[in-house]
This record gives C-alpha cells, structure tokens and sequence, in this order.
C-alpha cells in the first residue's frame, strides 16, 4: 500500500516510498554502530514541508527511523536535515531530542540565525551543517554567506557536510579546501561509477581527501550511484557491485575518516526502493575486515559526533 503524506501536502509524482518490512542483516553489526547518514520527513501535519522545498516526500517519522535502527541493529543515527525541509530545522531537531542522546543533527541553516539559536541546536544534539550544491535540490547561496556561517559554528566545534555532484568538485574545490572545519563529503561526492574506479574524475576526488586531512567522506548511498546493480531486492547478497570499487577504494585509503549511513527513507529515487537489511550486507564488500568495519562503524562516528564518550 502506498505510504501517505500528513497535512495540506500531496507527493511528488512518482514518489517512491521507503520499504516496508526491510529483511533482517547477514551482516553483523558491530556493538555501537552508527547510521551516519538518514532523514526524517515531516510528518507533514506536524512538522509542514518547506515553501522552497524540491520536491514533496511521503512521511518519514521519527518512531519509523528509530524502529529501523533497531531492526537492522544500529545504536545512534546522525540525522541529516533534508532539503524538503528548507532551514527549518524543527523536525530533525525534534527526533533528535527525543532519541534520549542516541542521536544527533546536521542542520540547514541561513546567516539570519542568532548565536541563541545555533546554541539551541547544539543543546538539542546538532553537530554540523550542510551546504547543498546539487542544483535538482536547492536554490544557489551565495558562497560568502557559507563562508560566514562556517566561520560561526567552527566555534561551536561543528563540522560541514557538503553535498555536491563529481563533474562539479573542480569549480567548488577553493571554496570547500578553504573551509575552516572538518569537512564531510556526502556519497563520495556522487562519482559516475560507469567510469573507472582509476579514472580522472575519482582520482581528483581521492586526491582532495589525500591533499586535506580535514575532510572525510560517506562511503553511502550505492542504491543511488549504482547503474548496473544488481538491486538491494529479493535477497540479493551482493547487491551494487558496481559501486562496491569506488567505496572500497576509499575505506582502505581513509580508514579513520569515512562514514555510513542508510539514506533511510532514500530521497528521490527514481527505480526501485532498496531494501535496507540488504543495503546493511553491502559493508563487509567494502569495509572487509573487522578493524574496518569498526572504524567506519562505531570510531568514527563517534569520534566526530560523540566525542565527550570517546
Ligand atoms: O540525492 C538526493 O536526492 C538526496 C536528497 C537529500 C535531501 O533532500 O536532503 O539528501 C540526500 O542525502 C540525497
């Protein structure tokens, strides 16, 4: 059954809603791993959809995101704001406070924002914030007005996550390398996995992990970046081989400065909606041994998102 939208709101055309009854993980997870990378939706009656949205999700609450955790065996999310949502930040900050500090925010943020209300996000669990350079999402800010707004939460001890599509790194690259933070790269900077893990456009992102120690990278998200598949579907064990190079690639390069996380409930998918048990059985293809596994997993996210426990 097609999952609803609460409030004055009607889906995007051809949404595709997150998977119902996700198969319980072969893999493992270690104690303490971490969705560094997941959302929550509205619910829109709640918490409305922003003006300036891009497009119009099906509900994704809270107690969903909390009960997912749980089934796949997670123990904390980071909850990324998403862009639905604007900078109105409510949604995101309210599933934090309720996660009883098991799990934190990235927020959106405009340079209106007090120093009382950066205080409150922080107080509420939010570690960071996002610029989003995808054009199919959000409407461009000036990149001075990012600038400012860096140099205000650095002092909060928050990080950036940036979000940006591969053939655009060569225009961005002064900007992001001028960053005053940690530097966090979304889905590896969206590579074309069609082209070679060695090609150029992989080897300018590798080389702007190599040259700036401050940036790390989600290794998330191969039901996006993947063309050929197979598809997290039906019990595929070994689903996105074809992503599987490029991820691994960067694991065994940068092994304290990756993360993962499910993109749960998975924005704007255009094919098929994984399912998120078989998206769990992606990490030992790219993170293979244990020790990998548990930087990725467990040191350091919590090293970035909980470090008064580290
Ligand atoms: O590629 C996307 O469509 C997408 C969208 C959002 C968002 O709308 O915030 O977040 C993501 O991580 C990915």
């Amino acid at each position: 059954m097609s999952k609803t939208t609460s409030g004055d709101f009607t889906k995007t055309a051809g949404w595709l809603d997150w998977y119902t009854g996700p198969s319980q993980p072969r893999f493992q997870l270690p104690a303490g791993a971490v969705d560094a990378h997941c959302h929550v939706f509205g619910p829109g009656a709640e918490f409305p959809y922003a003006p300036e949205r891009k497009y119009t999700p099906c509900d994704a609450s809270k107690a969903e995101l909390f009960a997912l955790r749980d089934h796949l065996g997670f123990a904390r999310n980071v909850i990324v704001q998403a862009t639905c949502h604007g900078a109105d930040n409510r949604a995101m900050v309210d599933a934090c406070r309720a996660s009883g500090n098991q799990a934190r925010g990235v927020a959106t943020v405009r340079r209106s924002i007090t120093d009382a209300q950066l205080q409150e996000l922080h107080d509420a669990g939010v570690r960071g914030v996002r610029f989003n350079f995808v054009k199919r999402l959000v409407d461009f800010t000036p990149k001075e007005e990012l600038m400012e707004i860096a140099g205000r939460i650095a002092k909060l001890g928050w990080h950036v996550v940036i979000y940006f599509e591969a053939v655009d790194l060569p225009e961005l690259w002064d900007f992001f390398t001028a960053l005053p933070t940690t530097v966090v790269v979304d889905h590896m900077g969206r590579p074309d996995v069609s082209q070679p893990v060695d090609g150029p456009e992989f080897a300018l992102f590798l080389q702007f992990m190599r040259q700036h120690p401050n940036v790390w990278s989600k290794v998330s998200c191969p039901e996006r970046l993947s063309v050929t598949g197979p598809k997290a579907l039906d019990g595929e064990p070994a689903a996105y081989r074809d992503v599987v190079p490029f991820a691994r690639r960067v694991v065994e390069e940068f092994p304290d400065r990756v993360l993962w996380g499910t993109d749960w409930p998975h924005p704007n998918l255009k094919d098929h909606m994984p399912d998120d048990g078989l998206l769990v059985d992606f990490i030992p293809h790219i993170a293979p041994t244990p020790e990998l596994q548990r930087k990725l997993l467990v040191d350091n996210p919590m090293r970035l998102y909980w470090p008064e426990e580290v």
